[in-house]
């Protein structure tokens, strides 16, 4: 299982600060929710831990591991991203897409094995996304191509799952089943950090919470202690009201 140390990360494009010195502890094996408002860095900070984006200064280590060490096929078979809108792939069969998640595994010119096929097709099943695996990509909808993008990380089989905002254009039940897989996830010792815009989902699903407001991280910790009242109507500028309905803790917001 890896946890991840983030320290002092800086992230700027031109004169303009986006990460600004961002420190936070992933724990291993559990489903860490990132939130914040707009703008706050969430997608930022996935991107840098991918090795997407370059930092400017700061650290990120992997069970004690500096990944700016690492090549990047190591890195890829360490951590995986489902971006938020992906780019839609050209017309190309969605099993194909799924197997792009295979290729820091196989030999840098080799083809598909019989294995990459069958961690493929196990991968759609895992997302829900089984019956598309004949479709062409580029004539999915939006939430079909979430769980295809979800399938194609899961097929890369990292020990730690970036999901930006995982539950964008799925329906509510579909957001639901993506959330419990997060959950299986991390049960199968995966270290799941998802960027989330819905507190509930947060508070619901997640083992620990990062919440950033302007580049930096300004609380951490459970989602029942760090998703009080007070501060979300800080961070956010609404008021907030915790229930409890259903057996859940909610927040209820409203404009401040
Ligand atoms: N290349 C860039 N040049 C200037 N500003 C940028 C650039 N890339 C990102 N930003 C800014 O950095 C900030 C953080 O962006 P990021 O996408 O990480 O935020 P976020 O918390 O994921 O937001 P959202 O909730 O809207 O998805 C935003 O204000 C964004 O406009």
């Amino acid at each position: 299982m890896s946890a991840v140390e983030v320290a002092g990360l800086q992230v700027r494009a031109g004169a303009v600060t986006i990460l600004d010195g961002a420190t936070a502890h992933v724990p291993a094996g559990a489903v860490t929710a990132v939130v914040g408002p707009n703008g706050a860095g969430k997608s930022t900070l996935l991107r840098v831990l991918v090795g997407a984006l370059p930092a400017a200064a700061g650290t990120v280590l992997l069970s004690g591991r500096d990944l700016g060490t690492l090549t990047r096929r190591d890195r890829a078979r360490e951590l995986a991203l489902v971006e938020q809108d992906s780019p839609a792939e050209v017309s190309r069969e969605v099993l194909d897409v799924v197997l792009l998640g295979r290729t820091p595994h196989r030999p840098r010119w080799g083809a598909d094995s019989t294995s990459d096929v069958e961690t493929a097709a196990a991968a759609l099943d895992r997302a829900g996304a089984t019956v598309l695996a004949g479709r062409d990509f580029a004539t999915l909808s939006g939430g079909e191509r979430q769980r295809v993008h979800l399938a194609r990380a899961l097929a890369q089989e990292p020990h730690v799952l970036l999901l930006d905002e995982p539950t964008n254009h799925l329906d509510v039940a579909a957001q639901l089943d993506v959330l419990a897989l997060a959950r299986t996830l991390a049960a199968d010792g995966v270290t799941v950090v998802a960027a989330l815009h819905d507190l509930n989902h947060a508070l619901r699903f997640a083992d620990h919470v990062i919440v950033m407001a302007a580049g930096r991280v300004v609380a951490t910790g459970s989602p029942l202690e760090v998703l009080s009242e007070d501060l979300v109507g800080e961070v956010y500028g609404v008021r907030a009201h915790r229930v409890t309905a259903g057996g859940h803790e909610l927040l209820v917001l409203d404009p401040a």
